[in-house]
């Protein structure tokens, strides 16, 4: 199948430190991609590096076959590509219908008043549609500042399905939520489309293990080994470097 994403040999310096030391990385269409390491490994520059957010020093971005190594981040929605933060972007007092509209207006550049003609309406009955997708249809009509921990990150999510995205990349869903938040966020990804590629970085191994498909390790700036979650997790090297311990 062919990639949506094509990472070739990219570097990433900042001053003398070499954050990406030459990574390659293919992503399938409705690939499930995890992204794991210990501090300092590369995975955010790696994932800012896709999102645009950072041009790489060497080495090429192509995205559904286009080359985005130099073009930044704002370019990437028409591409398909959408990402979440790990710092809450939703704006606290407005409702999720309103973040969720906001998020529909901006991405076909209308950043008019809420509501203003048929359309906007429309729109605002599109945002319905995309909270029901993450499970925040009892929400609407709720501030974003008033939810909880989690329903916000189902908002961030919502925000990003606005784009209507092929490939999302999300940063550290898990982060921050408790038990039961995770449990829910693995079954709401579980439950998106197939053909929607998920990349993400998380700290959450039980997180990252259950959702991916395929995990790609890093330290130091490079790829170490790529397999299925069951591949990693007996994988000696990786508990070495990773988990600090040897596999049992
Ligand atoms: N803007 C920057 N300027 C200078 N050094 C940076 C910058 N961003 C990252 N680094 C350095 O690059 C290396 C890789 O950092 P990166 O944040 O990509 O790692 P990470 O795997 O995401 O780590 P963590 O799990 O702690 O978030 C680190 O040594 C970090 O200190």
């Amino acid at each position: 199948m062919a990639s949506v994403v094509e990472i070739r040999e990219v570097t990433v310096a900042f001053g003398g430190l070499r954050a990406l030391r030459g990574v390659d990385l293919d992503i399938a269409q409705g690939e499930r991609l995890a992204v794991i390491g210990p501090n300092g490994a590369g995975k955010t520059t790696l994932f800012n590096v896709i999102a645009g957010d950072i041009a790489p020093t060497t080495g090429t971005v192509v995205i559904r076959g286009q080359d985005c190594t130099r073009r930044p981040s704002r370019h990437r929605p028409r591409l398909g590509l959408a990402r979440t933060y790990q710092k809450a972007r939703a704006f606290a007092g407005l409702t999720v219908r309103e973040n969720i509209y906001l998020a529909l207006a901006g991405h076909r550049g209308r950043h008019r008043a809420l509501w203003r003609t048929p359309a906007d309406r429309a729109m605002g009955d599109e945002a319905a549609d995309v909270a029901d997708r993450v499970w925040l249809s009892g929400q609407l009509d709720e501030l974003a500042g008033e939810l909880a921990h989690g329903q916000r990150r189902q908002l961030e999510l919502a925000m990003a399905i606005a784009t209507r995205p092929d490939v999302m990349l999300l940063d550290e869903p898990a982060s921050g939520l408790s038990r039961g938040e995770r449990e829910r966020l693995v079954e709401l990804l579980e439950s998106f489309d197939d053909r929607l590629t998920l990349l993400l970085i998380e700290h959450d191994m039980d997180v990252a293990f259950r959702i991916a498909q395929r995990v790609v390790v890093m330290a130091d700036g490079e790829q170490v080994m790529a397999g299925t979650p069951d591949e990693v997790r007996a994988d000696p090297h990786v508990h070495r470097i990773y988990l600090g311990t040897e596999a049992a």
